[in-house]
């Protein structure tokens, strides 16, 4: 397996035989969490929201498995068997006894390590790409099985709109979006590394009694309702003192939105990209620009939500003859 910066040959152009899917990042518009479980994970009652913002993975015939990045943050990709591109395309081919030759490419846009399951999201486009490639049609639920095997966050990045994410986040229910909702996304330097921020949250849940995470009805509701104020005022984020311990330099990011005018702000996820809810469209413009202007962040996203999951955009000839095992 071998890999490498720069832009696969064909994948702009459109003229290769390959199969390109696009794939939304995720806010949790709630993440309430228990207490740590023997397995080392974490129950989570997690209300995700996808956001238009993408990544795109295209998935072309080779004679091995290969994954290149595009992006500015594409040096901060992993480019080996430990990408989780790559481990969808292994899983998958195996699922069907076939042999995982595939070239992956990944246009990224999601922060890297950043709270917003870029890497997932990656996951969940190539498990879609190499399955329209290889022409398995695979049912929609393994789809889902083999999601949840690469990551507690990838069956939601196939699914994207809303759910509720129960379990240790994969256990999905759809939910109903009445409006588009307006963000900003700040990105920090660096990231979080998600089992690090899991680790900090037990250590400050130390001797105190951690509640069953149950979803906020008057989240749930605000959400049903496309209700941007109410929806403001019910943001709740279990991880967010845990990331704030590790970097407390994002509370300045976190002052810096909610002093431009966004009408709430919170980490995404693990962090450490924040999260900013906002009026509108213009607010969004207004608030990106004054968390660059503040110094306290390295980049900013506009972005609205809800955004579709995981969707094939270019479907080209499929590959000759995927080879059988
Ligand atoms: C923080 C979130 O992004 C919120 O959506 C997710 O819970 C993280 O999902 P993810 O990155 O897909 O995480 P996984 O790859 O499944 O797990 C990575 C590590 O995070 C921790 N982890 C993850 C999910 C969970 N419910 N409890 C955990 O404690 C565990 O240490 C686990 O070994
Ligand atoms: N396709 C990928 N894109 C980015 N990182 C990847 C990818 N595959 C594997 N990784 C590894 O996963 C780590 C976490 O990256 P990722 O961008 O998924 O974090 P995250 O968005 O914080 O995850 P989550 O929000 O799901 O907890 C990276 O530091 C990198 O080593």
């Amino acid at each position: 397996m071998s890999g490498g910066t720069g832009t696969a040959p064909g994948a702009a152009s459109g003229t290769a035989p390959g199969v390109t899917v696009r794939v939304p990042a995720k806010v949790n518009v709630q993440l309430a969490v228990g207490a740590a479980r023997p397995d080392g994970f974490h129950d989570l009652a997690s209300v995700f929201l996808a956001v238009s913002l993408y990544d795109e993975v295209t998935a072309a015939p080779a004679d091995r498995l290969t994954v290149t990045c595009e992006g500015p943050d594409a040096d901060r990709v992993p480019l080996d068997r430990t990408n989780l591109a790559a481990r969808a395309a292994e899983l998958l081919a195996a699922r069907h006894g076939l042999d995982p030759a595939v070239r992956l490419h990944i246009r990224k846009a999601i922060p890297v390590a950043g709270g917003m399951a870029g890497g997932s999201a990656d996951g969940a486009a190539a498990l879609l790409a190499c399955d329209a490639l290889w022409g398995l049609a695979t049912p929609r639920a393994t789809l889902l099985d083999l999601c949840a095997e690469l990551g507690s966050d990838v069956p939601f990045s196939l699914v994207g709109g809303a759910a509720l994410g129960l379990g240790r986040g994969e256990r999905l229910t759809e939910l109903p979006v009445g409006g588009t909702f307006h963000w900003v996304f700040a990105v920090a330097d660096g990231g979080l590394s998600t089992p690090v921020v899991f680790g900090a949250f037990d250590r400050l849940a130390e001797g105190r009694d951690i509640p069953v995470p149950a979803a906020s009805p008057a989240l749930l509701d605000a959400l049903a309702d496309g209700d941007t104020t109410a929806l403001a005022g019910t943001l709740a984020n279990d991880l967010q003192a845990a990331a704030l311990s590790l970097r407390p330099e994002l509370a300045a990011t976190l002052a810096a939105g909610t002093g431009a005018g966004a009408l709430a702000a919170l980490v995404s996820g693990s962090g450490p990209t924040t999260a900013f809810l906002v009026k509108d469209a213009d607010a969004a413009t207004a608030v990106a620009e004054a968390l660059l202007a503040s110094g306290t962040c390295r980049a900013t996203h506009t972005a609205t939500s809800p955004a579709p999951g995981a969707t094939v955009l270019r479907a080209g000839t499929p590959a000759p003859g995927a080879t059988l095992l």
